[in-house]
């Protein structure tokens, strides 16, 4: 029988999705830092740019933290190619609910205001009134996450939503385990798997 289906709820993650922040820190790292040795973004592997920059030299990984706790560095990072569009189409299509959800830096002093501020400048004021900032994206509930961190852990063992893997220079070489699946960029058909979710959830019993 036919019924009125939940929307689906849709988190994007801000950093790595909506914003290049790997271009941006390479970037902002080789103008603040010439001729120290720096990690081309072909190189990148694993989350932590602080991590491996660490494993080159023990005084690197403070260097390019510093680079990201400046200020200016969040509001001036770059949108991803196709991501504001996206959001913008996303946004507009029938029962589906779409947030930002992003974690800041434990030291936030430019961060937080910043990323509110790129969110106004990029995507408009009704936006920000979806953007979500937490260290802990496991609490949060949705359908699904679209997210650039290979691991996403947090106090709730067993998170509502469906990681979608959205590929960036540091996980691309990663090989997925099924069923997890990966968005290649904002070119990749997001539609499709936004339909997808919502049909697997009918069939998961929900009035449709
Ligand atoms: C690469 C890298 C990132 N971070 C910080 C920067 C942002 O505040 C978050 C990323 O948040 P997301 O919601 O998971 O995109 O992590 C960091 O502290 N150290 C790093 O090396
Ligand atoms: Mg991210």
């Amino acid at each position: 029988m036919a019924g009125s289906a939940p929307p689906l709820r849709v988190l994007v993650d801000m950093d790595g999705v909506l914003a290049d922040f790997e271009g941006g820190l390479l970037r902002a790292f080789l103008a603040r830092f010439p001729g120290e040795p720096h990690v081309e973004l072909a190189e990148r592997r694993g989350f932590s740019a602080r991590e491996q920059y660490r494993s080159l030299r023990e005084d690197l990984g403070t260097k390019v933290a510093s680079v990201y706790e400046s200020s200016g560095f969040f509001l001036g990072l770059e949108p991803i190619p196709g991501a504001i569009e996206a959001m913008q189409e996303m946004i507009h299509i029938p029962d589906t609910e779409v947030f930002i959800c992003t974690s800041p830096l434990q030291k936030y002093e430019h961060c937080i205001a910043e990323k509110y501020s790129w969110v106004e400048k990029h995507l408009g004021p009704m936006f920000v009134e979806r953007l979500i900032l937490t260290r802990d994206k496991t609490i949060v509930s949705a359908d699904l996450l679209f997210d650039d961190k290979d691991t996403i852990k947090g106090a709730e063992p067993t998170p509502s939503w469906e990681h979608v893997l959205f590929t960036c220079c540091h996980n691309k070489h990663l090989e997925l385990q099924t069923p997890n699946r990966r968005l290649q960029s904002w070119a990749d058909d997001w539609r499709a798997l936004v339909e997808s979710k919502r049909r697997n959830k009918c069939r998961k019993g929900m009035l449709c």
